[in-house]
Formats: C-alpha cells, structure tokens, sequence
C-alpha cells in the first residue's frame, strides 16, 4: 500500500502526539479510520526497527461521546474528570484491536506532572518506559484526567509528548494536529502558508491565532505547540507540527519530505 520509502536511519525512538482535533470528525466523535492509519504507520516503522511513543488525547471526548445525555453534574471539573474515566478504556480498547490487527501489543501509561519530577517518580516513569519500549510494546500515553488536577496537571498533551521525549531521549518529537503546520496568518484564510522551518530564537508567536474551543474539545492550542516544539527543539530533539489526518504524514515526516512545520535549535 505504502511505497517504498527511505527512512531516515538515525531516527530510531519517535514520540508521536496525536490531537483530539486530529481524531474526531466535525461532530465530535472518535473516527477508528483515523486511529487505524496512525497504528498501521507505528507498525509499518516497527517492522524496520523504529520504536515509538503514542501520546493520545481524545479520553475526554470518548466519553462526552457515551455520556453527555446522562451526566447530571454541572460542575466543569467533575465532568472532565467522569469523562476522562469512562473515555480512557474507551481508547484503549480501539489502540488495543488495532494493534493486534498488526501482531503487536500496547500499553497504557497515565501520568500527572508531579510523575516528571526528579527523583523517584521520574525514575519510576523512566522504568516502565524502557521495560515496555525493550519488550516491543508501544506505550500510548496520556494525562491521568481522572485525577490529575490543580497542581498537578500538565498544560495539555503537548507538554505530556515534550517531558516524554526528554525522559525516553527520543530522536524526533511529532505534534500531530488537524493544519498543515505553523501558519503565518489564519489556517483558514486563502493567503496564510505554512512555515516550514522555525528556529527556537524566532519569534513566530505572533502568528498563533485564538480559537475558541467547546467542552471535550482538547486543552492547550497552537500556542502551547510552539512552547513545546521550541522547548524540546533546544535539547536537540528535532520537533514537526503537522496534520495527522494527512495519508502517510508520520513515515513521510521521518523520511524527511518537506512537509509540516519543523523546529530545529
Ligand atoms: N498560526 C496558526 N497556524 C496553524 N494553526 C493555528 C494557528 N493559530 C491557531 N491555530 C489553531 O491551532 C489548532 C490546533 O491546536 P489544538 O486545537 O490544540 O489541536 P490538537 O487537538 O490537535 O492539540 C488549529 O486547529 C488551529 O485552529
Ligand atoms: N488528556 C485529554 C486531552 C488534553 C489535550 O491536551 O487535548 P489536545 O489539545 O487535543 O491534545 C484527553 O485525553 O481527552
């Protein structure tokens, strides 16, 4: 189905972050056609030898989906809480069918950002990483929702995906979101283009556009990418933004085509 493309061969630990924006259609519920072209490109690298991290959002939304009509709670937090519960499995369960189409097993690992501190729980989290990454199985990460709040809770999955990277000295660090890349104007309007590459010293911040999101709908937007992006960029982690709806979008990235926003040190 792929061609055969030639993959950069001092790429060999990829972390891949996947948006909710990216896996969900307009009406706001998972598309398994979307979650199925993401693994299928996980096992396509695994069979030559490239391991990677999946940090998935899309808990929330998983279950706002099975939920919304039933929840008799109005308090914002607690919503998020219920919902990240209940859609978590929910994921898990579609990244569980789909990986064994392809004869691999995955994991599940949920952090908050206390986990990242120095010391033991870092080292905890370095463990389970490296057990799981030497056994073959894909560890698919996201924030524990559920219970990760107030102090404790990351900015969104972006900075999940970039204290991964560090923690796991990862190659390349992917941010898969529903544009094409950077935009120096509105992704929307006819005369924005994408910035292909970003230094982390240039000051693109002024082309980060407000949105206004919906309940479920993912946390953080393009302004926390650019944080991550640059952040990670400067521990000489090479970090892409890029559309993950896009056919092939993950390989064509570590094969180095001219596609996304790439941010370098
Ligand atoms: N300059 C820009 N270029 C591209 N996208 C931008 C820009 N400014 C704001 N955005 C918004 O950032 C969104 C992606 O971030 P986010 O909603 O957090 O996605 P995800 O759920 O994939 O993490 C896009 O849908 C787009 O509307
Ligand atoms: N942890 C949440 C997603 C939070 C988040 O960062 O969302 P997004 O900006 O869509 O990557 C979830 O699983 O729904």
């Amino acid at each position: 189905m792929l061609e055969t493309p030639v993959l950069n061969a001092g790429i060999k630990r990829v972390v891949i972050k996947v948006g909710t924006q990216v896996i969900t259609n307009k009406d706001n519920r998972i598309v398994g056609k979307l979650l199925a072209k993401l693994v299928e490109q996980i096992a396509y690298l695994y069979e030559r030898g490239i391991t990677s991290v999946l940090v998935s959002s899309g808990s929330v939304i998983a279950g706002k989906e099975v939920m919304s009509r039933g929840l008799i709670t109005t308090d914002k937090i607690t919503r998020r809480q219920v919902f990240s519960a209940i859609g978590q499995p929910r994921m898990m369960r579609h990244y569980y069918n789909l990986f064994q189409d392809h004869g691999m097993r995955c994991a599940q690992v949920l952090a908050t950002k206390r986990d990242f501190d120095p010391g033991k729980h870092r080292d905890n989290m370095v463990n389970c990483y490296e057990g799981l990454l030497a056994e073959g199985v894909i560890p698919i990460a996201n924030e524990d929702d559920a219970v990760s709040l107030s102090m404790s809770t990351f900015t969104d999955n972006d900075e999940l995906a970039g204290l991964v990277a560090e923690l796991i000295d990862a190659d390349m660090l992917i941010l898969l979101t529903d544009t094409d890349g950077l935009y120096d104007g509105h992704p929307d309007k006819a005369d924005s283009r994408v910035i292909s590459h970003v230094q982390v010293d240039e000051p693109v911040e002024q082309y980060i556009q407000t949105s206004i999101k919906g309940e479920a709908e993912g946390r953080g937007g393009m302004e926390s990418k650019l944080r991550v992006a640059k952040k990670t960029a400067k521990l000489n982690i090479p970090t892409f933004i890029a559309n993950g709806k896009r056919d092939h979008v993950i390989i064509d990235l570590i094969c180095g085509k001219a596609i996304g926003t790439k941010i370098t040190s």
